[in-house]
Formats: C-alpha cells, structure tokens, sequence
C-alpha cells in the first residue's frame, strides 16, 4: 500500500495547563478526503496547526506527505498548502493580483493563475479589490488560491463556516473533486452532515482525544444510527 499523505501517531500537546491533544492517532490516506469533527475546543485547530509545522509537538510522531514535522518542517512547507479559519487576503489589490502574487512563487505561474480565476468563480469581481468582498468572496478566492498551485496535501480549517447555501455548495463542489491518486484534503468542521457529504473518512474529536473513526457508512452502521450528529451523540453521551 502506498504511503499515507498524513500519519499521526500518539499526538501530545499542551498549553501551558490545558492538554489540547491527547494521544491523537490517525492517517490520512492518498486520494482521500478525511475529516476532523467535534465541538468547539476539542483540538481540531491544533491538530491541523501541528500538521501545517506552526506548532511545535510535545509528544508523538507526526508525518506529513512522507516528512517529519519537526525535523524536515521545510519539506513539509512545500508539499502542503494550509487555509486557516480566520484567513484574509490582501485587501488593497484585486483578488486576481492576490492570486497572482501566490501564483508567481510557482513554475507554471500563468496556468496557475488562470485555474485560481477559475476556481475562485468571482466573475469580473475578481478585478476589484479584495476588501470589497464579502466573507463568502474572500473564502472562495483564499480556497482558489491554495488550491491552484496542486499541493499533495490541503489542510482546511473550518472551509464553509460562516458562507451562505450558495456558497458553501460551490466551495464544497471545489474540495470534492480536489483528490486524486496524489492529492489528499484534511479538514476540520463543526457540520457532521456537511462532513458526511464530503468526506471518505472521518475522526471524531473531543476533548483532545479521537473517539471514533472511520469511513461515514462504518460509523453509521457500527452505532446503528442514521447521520454523524447521532454517531457523535452516541459517542460522547
Ligand atoms: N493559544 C492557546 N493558548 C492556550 N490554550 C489554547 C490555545 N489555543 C487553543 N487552546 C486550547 O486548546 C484546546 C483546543 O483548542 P482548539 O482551538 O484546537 O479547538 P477546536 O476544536 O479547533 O475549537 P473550535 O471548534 O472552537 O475552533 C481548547 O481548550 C483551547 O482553549
């Protein structure tokens, strides 16, 4: 079997008097979507900030797409592309110029672009500053914008949160046809049914540990219920 783009093994991570992570363990695999779920607080933002290097970890070993997080960090850095649930982009110049500002650290800069535009789906708003667009806009074009370059691995945090139907429809359109045998997408969301929809495996999170994994039609048949809110209920009650 070949190697898996993220390997988590007995994750720790403490700040300061609060353990965030609790001997994580998971795996993401080639050309899936694998998802983090749980409430607010329950370590998913760690999680994917220890996998994107800026975080540094406590206990555990951690690779990703072949490299170890803390001593080959750099080679991590290049094979990975990380959106933040906070992120914005750079406000005083179109959001084309944003992505073309990101295009340019990479070889085929033109090709890149014209599939971020693409992605970004902005219409002739994407030749407008990107302070002018609205919290929906801004997602698209930052999703457009990690996507395009076709990084191995996509860390999302939180993707559709706070984006209208319309939105969050299109942006998950866009992560669902991501993967392929050499691209994998982790992402975290508050949404189980979202998750459902969009993912091929699933960690369910809480308070620091993973407890329960598997692909969503597993889980709904190992806890004999009808959608993931249920399996969470089920889990954690
Ligand atoms: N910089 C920090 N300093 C101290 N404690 C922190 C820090 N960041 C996170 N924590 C704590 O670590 C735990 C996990 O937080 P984290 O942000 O990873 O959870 P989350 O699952 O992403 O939550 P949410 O869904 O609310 O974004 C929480 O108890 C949180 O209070």
């Amino acid at each position: 079997m070949s190697r898996p783009s993220v390997s988590v093994d007995e994750l720790a991570k403490r700040y300061g008097d609060v353990q965030a992570l609790d001997s994580v363990s998971f795996e993401v695999r080639r050309g899936e979507i694998f998802g983090l779920v749980g409430p607010n607080g329950a370590g998913k933002s760690t999680t994917l900030r220890t996998l994107a290097t800026l975080l540094h970890v406590d206990d555990g070993d951690v690779t990703v797409c072949g490299h170890d997080v803390e001593q080959e960090a750099i080679d991590v850095r290049e094979s990975i592309r990380y959106l933040p649930d906070e992120a914005g982009a750079y406000e005083s110049i179109s959001g084309r110029k944003n992505l073309r500002f990101v295009a340019d650290f990479y070889g085929d800069a033109d090709e890149c672009l014209d599939r971020g535009v693409e992605m970004a789906d902005l219409g002739e708003r994407i030749d407008d500053a990107a302070g002018e667009y609205s919290k929906g806009m801004t997602r698209k074009l930052l999703l457009a914008s990690a996507l395009m370059t076709d990084p191995d691995l996509v860390i999302l945090d939180e993707p559709t949160s706070g984006l209208d139907v319309r939105n969050s429809r299109k942006v998950r359109e866009i992560i669902k046809s991501y993967p392929d045998e050499d691209r994998s997408v982790l992402l975290s969301s508050h949404d189980m049914l979202e998750v459902e929809y969009l993912c091929d495996r699933v960690g369910l999170l809480n308070d620091g540990q993973i407890v329960a994994q598997g692909s969503p039609a597993e889980l709904l048949e190992r806890y004999d219920v009808a959608n993931l809110e249920d399996v969470f209920m089920e889990v954690v009650a």
